[in-house]
Parts: structure tokens; C-alpha cells; sequence
């Protein structure tokens, strides 16, 4: 508790027996949360156990059956994000809610602008403050481009001014890291601490408990939308955090790698540019292997993943499967060829949301379950989904229900099972994990290493290093667009990784990876 205050103080929020039901759900069962001035509150729990629910609850877009919230000492009903706004509670959501056609001053002030007497912007005023805001918390915004133009990090930061401007004694941050380079992480955690020393509230949701040791003061954790515990960080292990999460023990998250000593080719990919001005690729993918695309955020990895299957193009690539030539003319040519990716935004490329789970596994993998009449074995299809919604922890009341209405990660989780059920002879998942919690993250290296044991080749793009070097029997290390080597055996480690990602040959210097460096006010956010 550095910055904290005591905990005799008043608490600056405190929920208290909150009750949520949807349609054949109970997502929150009785739930109590405490925050006091100037702390850092993790909100932990599996995909689904209830973490976004209470953050639409405190921020009044979602109304609690039953329970308290008190604010401050007062009990507080809010009926709109607007109300909860105006007492001083600001949510940066996952998904921003910035215009981004216009500059980052708009976006702070949109619909309260600052008018002199002739009804005129005062422009340079606003500019003046929200100046201010940046400076207050360190990070150093382009005022003049629009905000679509900015890295997500320093959107988050206009998100972050723009609850600042309103005067937010409560910050809340939904999973705030998941789409940020570890550097672009320290930074935004150097703003958290800024704010903590002001004494603003924080509520932080992450799946990475790392961070949670590094950021937090207490932590609460959720299982299936009840209260597992609370603990100070400074009292608590990562094993013992896992086992209030999930319920059980996970030992060795990652399965053992098979043997690689006689493996076919099963692939060749020549010649491939992730972009006009990049050096070219050249890989092969064996039988029974994860070959790991490793490299720093605009390295190249997913845009020559795409330009293999030819989502981009990529005039003069050659790629043979089984020794033949293939023309991957567009991903529907890849995927009749036996090449399938599983998508890195998932939301918007990956999901039918309004379709059912079962729907949104089956939906490209009919062929196996069609009878040779034509019809569709519904059996069959059911027993495959309720396996796949088993081994991947699927929250949800069964596989009819509209994904819609599923958590984020339990989204993601419908999307990956579909992939892992295609069978696709080669699969590519770009970061498979992301926002996945870590229980299910287990599942899912088991349910790749079961897929290559039989023979499928992965492909695995991932921005987590540990993920890569635990998962991967050769890696490919991406640097300034094109493939700068290939790593097996002892070279593969995490400092060999490094040390190619972030130039040929010297010394490992850090932006992109973890372990996160703090970094100051102003520095770039890109590699
Ligand atoms: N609008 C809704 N309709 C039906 N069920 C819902 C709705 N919103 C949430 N749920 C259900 O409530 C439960 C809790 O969901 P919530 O989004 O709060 O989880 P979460 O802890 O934020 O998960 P994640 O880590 O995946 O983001 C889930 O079972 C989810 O399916």
C-alpha cells in the first residue's frame, strides 16, 4: 500500500452483495469490491467471471438486481454512463469510443466545447488545456493529426486525458494492455502511478498477472461472478493467484515439445515480401511442428503470414505443399490448398455474432460432419462442440447461445476452437492468447501440441515471449519486414530472440518484448 491510504480511511467506492442475472446467467453472484483513494485495484478472473459486468455496473450502463454502491460514503443509483460520468467515474474501455476523424482537443472536448460570447470555439484554449492534461500525465500527443492516426497507446492516453478533463476521481481500466507493446505498457503504468500519487482510484483489468505484480496494491479476485478473494499483492503468490482463479493447480503451462529430429517438409515459402519495401522471406514448415513467427509490433510477422496465403499481395512469392507448386491466389484458395488462419482481431474478421456458438464452430467445418446423403449429422456436430466448448471452458449456458452475449474472451475462445476443429493441415494463429485467460491459455497449448502429434503444422505469430519460447519448436525472428533468422534447439531462448529482433547482432536494447522498461516522457512509442 505505497501511495494507498490506509485502509481505515473511507473507501473511495464500495460495492457491496451485487447481483447480475441474463437470460440463463447469474454473471454476478453477491459481489463486494473496495477501492480507496489513490490505489491500484486489480479486478482479476477467468474469461467470464463477471469482470466486465461489475465495470458496466459502477459506470451505469448496466443496472445491478440487487446489492450497494457507495460513492464516497454515499449510496449511489446511477441510471446512464452520463451520471456516473458526472460523479467523477471515467471507464477506458477495450474498445475505444474516440471520433477519429477528428484531433485529439475534439475528442477531449466533443460536446462541451469551450464558446466565447459571439458563440465561437475557443480553440486555443482548449488546445491550451488539454495540453495541460498531457503534460500532467507525461506523454507527449500530436494535437494536430486525427486521432485515428495515433498509435492505440496514445489513443489510450486521449482516452485517459479525456477522463482527466472531466474531473475523474475513479479511473477504470478494462484490459488496457492487451493491444500495447510491454514499452508502450510501461509508459501507460507510469501514468497509473502519476495518477495514484494524485489520489485518483484505479481499477485495473489485466490478464497478464505479471503486470498485476508490478502496478497493483490489492487485488480482488472473481470466480464464476462471486468473490474468491482479496488480498494485497505484497501477500500473495502467482501460484496461489492462479489457484483462486481457475480452482486448481496449473503446473507446466506448456506441453512438451515433441521430437524434431525427422520431420517432412510440408511446406515451402519463397520469396515472400510483407511489404513493397521489405527484404524477402524464405521458410519451410515441417510436419508436426510450431514454428513461432517472432518479432517486435511492425515487424512484418502478420503481413507475411497474409501475403502467404494472399490476403496481401505478393507478386513472384513461390510456395509448394507436398514438393507441388501452389498459387495462393487469396485466403479461399489458401484454405482449399489446407492452409487456415485464425485472424489476430478477431472481433471484427473471426466471429458471426448474432449466429449460435455451435454455428460459429461449425460454420467452415460442415464437410465433417455431412453424411453421404447430404445431411448433417446434428449428433455428431453437438458432441464435437460440447468437446471443444469443454477442453477450451466455454462460459456459457450451452452451445445455442448467440456469441453475442459472451464475454470477450470467451468470444475468442469460440474462434479458436473453430480453427483448432477445421483441421486444416497447416494453421496459422496469430497471437492465440490474447485476452484468453490463463487456465484456458493451458487448453490451448495442449489442443495445438494434440494437433501437430497428428501430423498439422502451426504456424504461431506471438507478441508474448515467453508463449513463443515455450510453444515453439523452430522460430522464425521477423525484423524491419522480412524473416532476419531462424532459431532451433539451445539458440532458442528468449535473448537470441531479442537480440535478432531488435537488430542484426548486437546487444539485446528492448523496445517490443518484455521484461517492460520504464521509459521517458516523450520517448517513441514504436520501434
Ligand atoms: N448482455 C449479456 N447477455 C447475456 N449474457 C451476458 C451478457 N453480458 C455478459 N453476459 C454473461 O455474463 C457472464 C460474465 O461476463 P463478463 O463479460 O462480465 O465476463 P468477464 O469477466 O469480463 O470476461 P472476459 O475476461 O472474457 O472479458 C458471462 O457468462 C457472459 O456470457
Amino acid at each position: 500500500m505505497t501511495e494507498m491510504q490506509s485502509s481505515s480511511a473511507l473507501p473511495l467506492l464500495k460495492l457491496q452483495g451485487i447481483t447480475k442475472s441474463f437470460p440463463g446467467v447469474k454473471a454476478l453472484k453477491g459481489v463486494s469490491l473496495e477501492l480507496m483513494r489513490g490505489e491500484i485495484h486489480a479486478l482479476l478472473g477467468e474469461n467470464g467471471a463477471g469482470k466486465s459486468t461489475i465495470i458496466k455496473i459502477i459506470g451505469g450502463i448496466q443496472r445491478q438486481d440487487e446489492g450497494e454502491m457507495v460513492l464516497d460514503g454515499e449510496t449511489c443509483h446511477f441510471t446512464s454512463y452520463r451520471d456516473a460520468i458526472a460523479r467523477g467515474i471515467g471507464i477506458v474501455f477495450q474498445e475505444f469510443s474516440l471520433v477519429p476523424d477528428l484531433d485529439a482537443v475534439d475528442n477531449i472536448f466533443l460536446g462541451r466545447e469551450s464558446r466565447n460570447a459571439l458563440g465561437l470555439s475557443r480553440r486555443a484554449a482548449m488546445a491550451r488545456q488539454a495540453a495541460g492534461l498531457f503534460e500532467r500525465i507525461g506523454v507527449q500527443i500530436d494535437l494536430s493529426v486525427p486521432v485515428g492516426r495515433l498509435s492505440v497507446a496514445e489513443q489510450q492516453f486521449v482516452e485517459i486525458a479525456k477522463a482527466l478533463s472531466l474531473d475523474v476521481r475513479i479511473l477504470i481500466l478494462d484490459e488496457p494492455t492487451a493491444p500495447l507493446t510491454p514499452n508502450e505498457a510501461a509508459l501507460l503504468f507510469r501514468v497509473m502511478r502519476q495518477l495514484r500519487v494524485e489520489g485518483i482510484g484505479i481499477i485495473f483489468v489485466s490478464h497478464h498477472l505479471e503486470e498485476i505484480f508490478e502496478i497493483c496494491d490489492r487485488i480482488t479476485i472473481l470466480r464464476d461472478g462471486a468473490n474468491v478473494g482479496l488480498t494485497p499483492v505484497a501477500s500473495c503468490t502467482m501460484d496461489h493467484l492462479v489457484e483462486m482463479m481457475v480452482g486448481r493447480r496449473i503446473e507446466n503451462s506448456f506441453p512438451p515439445k515433441a521430437d524434431t529430429a525427422e520431420r517432412s517438409v510440408l511446406l515451402t515459402a519463397r520469396h515472400l515480401r510483407s511489404r513493397s519495401d521489405a527484404a524477402m522471406s524464405d521458410f519451410d514448415l515441417h510436419a508436426g511442428e510450431i514454428l513461432g513467427f517472432a518479432g517486435l509490433v511492425g515487424s512484418g510477422r502478420t503481413e507475411t503470414a497474409l501475403a502467404l496465403i494472399g490476403a496481401l499481395p505478393c507478386p513472384g512469392k513461390n510456395v509448394t505443399m507436398h514438393g507441388r507448386d501452389v498459387t495462393l491466389s487469396d485466403p479461399a484458395a489458401a484454405l482449399k490448398a489446407g492452409i487456415g488462419l485464425l485472424p489476430e482481431n478477431r472481433k471484427t474478421e473471426g466471429l458471426i455474432l448474432p449466429f449460435s456458438i455451435r454455428d460459429n464452430i461449425s460454420i467452415n467445418n460442415l464437410a465433417q460432419y455431412t453424411r453421404r446423403t447430404g445431411l448433417i449429422d446434428r449428433r455428431k456436430e453437438r458432441e464435437k462442440t460440447a468437446t471443444l466448448m469443454r477442453a477450451l471452458q466455454v462460459k456459457a449456458p450451452d452451445d445455442e447461445t448467440a456469441t453475442v452475449t459472451l464475454s470477450g474472451g470467451n468470444q475468442q475462445k469460440v474462434v479458436i476452437a473453430r480453427w483448432l476443429n477445421r483441421r486444416c493441415p497447416i494453421l496459422i494463429f496469430d497471437e492465440p492468447t490474447r485476452g484468453i485467460d490463463v487456465g484456458a491459455k493451458a487448453e490451448i497449448y495442449r489442443l495445438m501440441r494434440d494437433l501437430t502429434g497428428e501430423g498439422y503444422a502451426i504456424i504461431m505469430i506471438s507478441s508474448e515471449l515467453p508463449e513463443i519460447v515455450g510453444m515453439c519448436d523452430r522460430v522464425a525472428v521477423f525484423y524491419r519486414g522480412a524473416i532476419s533468422t531462424i532459431l532451433e534447439g539451445d539458440a532458442l531462448n528468449a535473448e537470441e530472440i531479442m537480440r535478432h529482433a531488435t537488430s542484426s547482432g548486437t546487444k539485446p536494447v528492448g523496445p517490443g518484448y518484455a521484461p517492460h522498461h520504464p521509459i521517458g516522457p516523450g520517448a517513441p512509442l514504436h520501434a
